[in-house]
């Protein structure tokens, strides 16, 4: 699988996103600035975490605007493969290739804790590696990780199976008023949704930081071992 991670001044999460491609594929990632206007052959882009262009403006809202975006817009429309973890997620609904907002924490705190997420659907690349209803845990880091749609979107997410992960209690209860089972407030308790043709995948958690043995935990290898199987040939 050829995998190219953007970095833009501020991400901080890019080795954690390609140790975990490399680890699972076997096969270490591209890095791409977020200045280049020309792609290498790639069979999947992920924009990872961190602080691009120091969250100024909104978090994700500058870093949509980078050169690159118009790559990964029509790497995205000739049915591409596309990641979007925390800071990622937030470019990619700020470049309208997701639906949505992620607006401040509920709490008005940056969250630095784990988190639990339920697979709402395993009808896709990022998610076939678990089944649907299946519990994991992964860490999340945020201070804008409020997923925000209007109702209608938020139904049309849901009539159309595009809610990937949601946030639920350790055990897997859903309880959207509380804070152990949403901890920032995200409607409907969503962690992660998809687009229309569901190639282009955002979470605020950061699954890539559970998936070394070595580290104690691997919950989070489901979502790379997935896209394995899906993208290489
Ligand atoms: N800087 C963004 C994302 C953080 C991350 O990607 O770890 C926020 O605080 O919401």
């Amino acid at each position: 699988m050829k995998a190219g991670i953007v970095v833009f001044p501020g991400t901080n999460r890019e080795r954690d996103m390609a140790q975990a491609l490399r680890l699972v594929s076997g096969k270490a990632p591209t890095m791409l600035w977020h200045r280049d206007t020309s792609l290498p052959e790639l069979d999947l882009i992920v924009l990872p975490g961190g602080f691009s262009f120091g969250d100024y403006l909104r978090s994700g809202a500058m870093g949509a605007h980078s050169p690159i975006l118009r790559e990964v817009r029509a790497f995205a429309e000739r049915g591409g493969y596309v990641l979007g973890v925390c800071n990622g997620f937030q470019i990619l609904t700020e470049a309208q290739l997701l639906p949505g907002a992620l607006l401040r924490n509920a709490g008005m705190r940056f969250l630095s804790q784990d988190g639990f997420l339920r697979v709402e659907t395993s009808d896709t690349a990022f998610t076939r590696d678990w089944s649907k209803g299946d519990v994991f845990r992964a860490p999340l880091a945020h201070g804008d990780g409020n997923y925000t749609a209007s109702e209608a979107e938020l139904d049309r997410l849901e009539g159309e199976d595009r809610v990937a992960f949601r946030y639920v209690c350790p055990h897997g209860t859903l309880d959207a008023a509380s804070r152990v089972s949403n901890p920032n407030g995200s409607q409907r308790s969503i962690a992660g949704v998809l687009s229309a043709n569901k190639r282009v995948c955002g979470l605020m958690p950061h699954p890539e930081n559970l998936v070394d043995p070595d580290l104690g935990a691997t919950d989070g290898v489901p979502l790379f071992s997935g896209l394995v199987k899906s993208l290489v040939a």
